[in-house]
């Protein structure tokens, strides 16, 4: 049987609460870098439909816990729990080829500078995850193109990335991480570098993009405007969580 690379992901089971079910669920969390504590004991959970800001002062973690929750660092203890498509998958316990397959299909990224390969087109750029979860090129060119479109980039499709400006690069990144049809959305300081109307448009994007979708977004800022635009806000000191709570 051909498994669809995009194909939905199953009904969230059923639950009581308003929000949606628990997508991703971290608890316990240590990481090191080699003498220095970076995460003490974190337990975050996150559900679909949620928007969750990482606050903090510099150095508190906030990098580190993104990168646990989406498994690009494996904890030294505790664990972080996803519901896929084929049921719960523990991301600690799987091999680093399991865990990259993971993250590929469950996760979008997008960083500071969009993290765009500057040499490609925009639509090449987009079209990149799909090229490495087994699309043929030509429907991952085609797929790139509409994701452009529904951002309001179809004009720039064809440029290269350092024709853009960074408001426009951010929403080609943001399409990027949609590509896969991912269902966490993990951001670290996306709108850092831009100015504050570029950054409010360009969060408008990301959250139409994601919660309105029914996607979980994780964002890690230091701009206490863009905190108050998420469902909630966990605050880190000294790799603890010293607030975790909604904004409204
Ligand atoms: N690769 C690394 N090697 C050693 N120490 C690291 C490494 N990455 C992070 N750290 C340390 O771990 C702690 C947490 O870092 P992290 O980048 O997660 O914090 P942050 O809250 O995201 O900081 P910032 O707001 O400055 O980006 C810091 O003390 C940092 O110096």
């Amino acid at each position: 049987m051909t498994v669809d690379p995009l194909s939905p992901a199953l009904p969230a089971p059923q639950q009581s609460s308003p929000l949606g079910a628990v997508r991703l669920s971290a608890t316990g969390l240590r990481v090191r870098y080699g003498e220095a504590v970076a995460l003490d004991g974190v337990d975050v959970e996150v559900r679909d439909g949620e928007s969750v800001a990482i606050m903090g002062p510099s150095g508190s973690g906030k990098s580190t816990l993104l990168y646990a929750m989406a498994g690009i660092i494996r904890p030294a203890e505790g664990t972080v729990t996803l519901r896929t498509r084929e049921g719960a998958e523990e991301l600690g316990s799987l091999s680093d080829a399991a865990r990259s397959a993971v993250r590929l299909r469950e996760f979008g990224f997008v960083f500071q500078q969009g993290m765009l390969i500057p040499e490609l087109t925009a639509t090449e750029n987009v079209a990149i995850p799909l090229l490495l979860i087994g699309m043929g090129k030509r429907a991952a060119m085609e797929r790139a193109t509409s994701l452009l479109e529904d951002l309001g980039l179809s004009g720039l499709a064809g440029r290269r990335i350092g024709q853009l400006s960074g408001g426009q690069a951010q929403r080609v990144a943001i399409a990027r991480a949609r590509a896969t049809n991912a269902q966490v959305v993990c951001a670290d300081e996306p709108t850092g570098a831009l100015d504050s109307k570029t950054a409010s448009e360009v969060l408008d994007v990301l959250l139409a993009e994601t919660t309105a979708q029914g996607r979980a977004l994780i964002i890690v800022t230091h701009d206490e405007d863009v905190a108050r635009r998420c469902s909630r806000v966990v605050r880190l000191r000294d790799g603890r969580v010293v607030v975790d709570g909604e904004t409204r």
